[in-house]
């Protein structure tokens, strides 16, 4: 499964807390994130990640472009409610991304739990079938 983790400044340590604490599931992923929380994360846990470019630089678009195209299975993105974000129409057009192609989506700790634990035990394996019919409506 390719999974998407992106955090605002202010939930960069939930997020970090949350990637040490599930490791053991996220390192039989790809982990896909945004350049500072992708950095952050790596430099935490030691996970391989791929990084795109920071929110405010794009990084939340190419996410979700990776949606737009079925490349993406699970977004776990901890945004920040309280603060106002240069990149606000960014972070609105991913969000509705995750809910035009109907890709699970935790925007909290609490969310994030029960989708770790679902992709623990299997229950996103829906989403293999959707590649499939994808891959058969290409030949
Ligand atoms: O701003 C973000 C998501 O909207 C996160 O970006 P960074 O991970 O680069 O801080």
């Amino acid at each position: 499964m390719k999974i998407a983790l992106i955090a605002h400044d202010k939930k960069k340590p939930d997020m970090i807390q949350f990637a040490t604490a599930y490791k053991t599931i996220l390192e039989k992923h790809e982990i896909f994130a945004t350049g500072t929380t992708g950095l952050r994360i790596a430099e935490a846990t030691g996970l391989s990640i791929y990084r795109f470019k920071s929110g405010p630089l794009g990084g939340d678009q190419e996410i979700g472009a990776m949606i737009a195209q079925n490349k993406m299975d699970l977004v776990i993105f901890f945004r920040d409610p309280l603060t106002a974000q240069p990149h606000e129409p960014d972070v609105t057009a991913l969000l509705r991304l995750c809910d035009v192609y109907s890709i699970p989506l935790a925007t909290n700790m609490g969310t994030a739990e029960i989708l770790i634990h679902g992709l623990a035990r299997g229950e996103l394996s829906w989403r293999e079938i959707v590649h499939g019919k994808e891959a058969e409506s290409h030949d």
